[in-house]
């Protein structure tokens, strides 16, 4: 399987805090699904938002598709192929409808409104979520958010997903949902999740960050 992205020896400290990431690395292969876990406060969302760009390294190599990514054109561009959805929705939904927080990442794009919006409804048919599409964003549920927030990076149609903490907030019928949402789709994933019931239930490669570097349960 050809590397879909790459972390090599990543170090980070926020700035004038403690060192959290100290060379750590990690490969996703096309396709592949991880699991990442790690005591609280070892550094997991960091190291998602280092893959993604939202966060600069002090030392270390982020590849994506072959390409080596370091500036913000780069990461911009890999971020067209690898969604990140956040811990907390609230730092991630920020449109006054869920249906233009959906299109907003296909007219980005550079999809039409009208292919966008069409992208948008497929994804919200694709996981049963039509009902929501002229609610107000703000007004949604914390599971509601949650499962919009995974809805509006599929719109973006990626090739690597990287899911914080999907399973906060949603009951039991909704984290079945999830689950099977997950199974379904066909991309890499890179799931971090301190529910071990959950992780039981998809296919996933373990690696547990400790100490600041990654290594294989
Ligand atoms: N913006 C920030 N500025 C300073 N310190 C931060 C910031 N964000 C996170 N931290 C600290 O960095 C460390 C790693 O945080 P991070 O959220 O990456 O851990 P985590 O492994 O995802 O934790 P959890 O399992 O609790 O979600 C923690 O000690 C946290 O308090």
């Amino acid at each position: 399987m050809a590397s879909a992205l790459e972390l090599e020896g990543i170090h980070f400290a926020y700035p004038g805090r403690p060192s959290i990431l100290a060379g750590a690395s990690l490969t996703v292969a096309e396709g592949d699904r991880i699991a990442l876990v790690g005591p609280n406060g070892s550094g997991k969302s960091t190291l998602l938002r280092i893959a993604v760009g939202l966060l600069r390294p002090n030392a270390g190599r982020v590849t994506g598709f072959g390409r080596p990514r370091a500036s913000e054109a780069e990461f911009q561009d890999l971020r067209r192929d690898v969604g990140l959805v956040f811990q907390d929705p609230d730092d991630q939904l920020f449109c006054p409808t869920v249906i233009e927080d959906m299109a907003f990442g296909p007219l980005n794009l550079g999809q039409s409104r009208a292919e966008a919006l069409a992208t948008s409804e497929a994804v919200l048919e694709e996981l049963d979520l039509m009902h929501l599409r002229n609610r107000v964003t703000h007004h949604l549920s914390g599971g509601e958010k949650r499962l919009v927030t995974l809805a509006t990076v599929l719109a973006m149609r990626p090739k690597v997903l990287l899911l914080d903490e999907p399973t906060n907030a949603l009951d039991p019928e909704n984290a079945a949902r999830l689950l099977s949402i997950l199974r379904g789709l066909d991309i890499a994933l890179v799931l971090v999740s301190h529910d071990a019931a959950f992780r039981a239930q998809l296919e996933l490669r373990e690696m547990r960050l400790l100490e600041g570097r990654l290594a294989a349960r």
